[in-house]
C-alpha cells in the first residue's frame, strides 16, 4: 500500500507587486518521502515552501497537513500550529545554549522524556558525547546536524528544508547530504527539499518537482525527469545539451546523423534533436577512418576537435561538425585529449535523444 500523503498543496499561488511569482503549485508528499523543489534562482521555491510553512500567506490555494486544511478558505493556522521543521541554509544555532538546550528548544513534556528524545537525535546524527559543548566548538558539520536533530525532534509531520546544504564546505556536502537523508527516513517526515542544484536533487529525491517562472514544469522520479524532459531548458537544467536543428517530414527527420522518427511534429515543422554529451560517441574503433554504422549507432558524422579538456573523472572534447560548422560537445570517460584539429567520427545514441518542436 502506497505511504499516506501527509503533505499536499493545492493550487498555491501569490504576487508580490502584481507580478505572480508562485503561480498555481500543486504537489503532494507521502510519509518517509522526501520531495525536491528545484529549479533556478528567483523562480519561486523559497516563496513556496515559507507558504506552507506559514511564513507567507497565499493569495490562493490550498495547503493539507495530514489531511487537515492549514491554509485554505477560512483557515490559515500559525507555523507553530502545523507540525512542520523548517530548516535553513543559515540554521543559526542558539550560541548562548548547549548542543542539549538547542535540540530539546521546541519540546514539550517532562524533563525524562525530553532528554530520552535529545539522546536519541543526538546519537542519530552521530553527535552523541556533544550534548554539553556550545555551538562555537563546533565545525560547520557538525553544526548543521544539531541543526537537523533540533528541527526534527518534535517529530514534525512535514519537513521543510530550503537550501540547507549550501554553507557546507564542498567536501563534506555529498557526506553530510547522506547522513541526513538517512536520518530523516528513519523519522518518517515526509520530506519538501528546496535546492537550485540538479546533482543535489538527483541524490536526495524520490520525486522531482522541476520548477521554472513559478510553475511546477515537469514532476517525477529522478530517473524520468532526467531522461524524458518535457522541453529543452528541462533538458538543459541537468546537464550541458548539444542540439541539432532539423525539418520534420512525414514523421521522419533527417539528420547528418541519420533519420529519426519524429511523430507528432507537423511536416515541414523544425524540430530540435536534443542529445546529452555522454551520448554523443566516437567511432574509436574504426581509428577514426570511418564511417561504418551500426543499426543502433545510426549514421557517423565527421567533425574536427576544437578543444579537449581533462575534467578528472571525464573528458569534454568539443568539436566543430563538418556538416554545418556547428559545435557538439561529447564526454568521453577517463583521459582523452585528441589534438585540436583531428578529425573523428561522431554517432549518437538515438535511444536517448530527444526531439521538440522548435519553441517548445
Ligand atoms: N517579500 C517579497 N516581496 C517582493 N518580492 C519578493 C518577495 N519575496 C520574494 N520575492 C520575489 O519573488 C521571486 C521568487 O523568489 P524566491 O525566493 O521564492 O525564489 P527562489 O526560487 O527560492 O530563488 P533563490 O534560490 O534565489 O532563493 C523573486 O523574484 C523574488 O525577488
Amino acid at each position: 500500500m502506497p505511504d499516506a500523503v501527509r503533505l499536499e498543496v493545492t493550487g498555491v499561488t501569490r504576487s508580490f507587486g502584481g507580478r505572480p511569482v508562485v503561480d498555481h503549485v500543486s504537489l503532494s508528499v507521502a510519509a518517509g518521502r522526501v520531495t525536491c523543489l528545484l529549479g533556478p534562482s528567483g523562480c519561486g521555491k523559497s516563496t513556496t515552501l515559507r507558504m506552507i510553512a506559514g511564513v507567507e500567506r497565499p493569495d490562493a490555494g490550498e495547503v493539507r497537513i495530514d489531511g487537515r486544511a492549514v491554509f485554505g478558505p477560512g483557515v490559515n493556522l500559525p507555523p507553530e500550529a502545523r507540525s512542520v521543521g523548517l530548516m535553513f541554509q543559515d540554521f543559526a544555532l542558539f550560541p548562548h545554549l548547549t548542543v542539549a538546550q538547542n535540540v530539546a528548544f521546541g519540546l514539550n513534556g517532562d524533563r525524562a522524556a525530553k532528554a530520552a528524545r535529545v539522546g536519541e537525535l543526538l546519537e542519530r546524527v552521530n553527535l552523541s558525547g556533544y550534548g554539553s559543548k556550545h555551538p562555537h566548538e563546533l565545525s560547520g558539520g557538525e553544526q548543521q546536524r544539531v541543526a537537523l536533530a533540533r528541527a526534527l525532534a518534535p517529530r514534525p509531520r512535514v519537513m521543510l528544508m530550503d537550501e540547507p546544504f549550501s554553507g557546507l564546505d564542498n567536501r563534506l556536502r555529498d557526506g553530510i547530504r547522506d547522513a541526513t537523508l538517512e536520518v530523516l527516513k528513519e523519522e518518517g517526515a515526509a520530506v519538501l527539499l528546496v535546492t537550485h542544484e540538479p546533482d543535489e536533487a538527483m541524490r536526495m529525491a524520490d520525486e522531482i518537482a522541476l520548477m521554472r517562472g513559478g510553475r511546477i514544469v515537469q514532476q517525477g522520479a529522478p530517473y524520468n525527469v532526467y531522461n524524458a524532459p518535457v522541453d529543452k531548458a528541462a533538458a538543459a537544467f541537468f546537464s550541458d545539451i548539444n542540439v541539432i536543428r532539423a525539418t520534420s517530414r512525414g514523421a521522419l527527420t533527417e539528420t547528418p546523423f541519420g533519420a529519426f522518427l519524429t511523430p507528432g511534429h507537423a511536416d515541414g515543422g523544425e524540430v530540435e534533436i536534443v542529445i546529452r554529451p555522454q551520448h554523443l560517441k566516437i567511432d574509436f574503433d574504426r581509428g577514426g577512418r570511418g564511417p561504418n554504422p551500426t543499426a543502433q549507432d545510426g549514421t557517423p558524422a565527421r567533425g574536427t576537435v576544437q578543444r579537449a579538456r581533462y575534467l578528472g573523472r571525464e573528458s569534454l572534447v568539443d568539436f566543430k561538425m563538418d556538416f554545418d560548422g556547428s559545435i557538439l560537445t561529447a564526454s568521453v570517460p577517463g583521459v582523452f585529449l585528441p589534438k585540436t584539429g583531428t578529425a573523428l567520427w561522431l554517432m549518437i545514441r538515438r535511444d536517448r535523444c530527444f526531439v521538440f518542436g522548435v519553441g517548445r
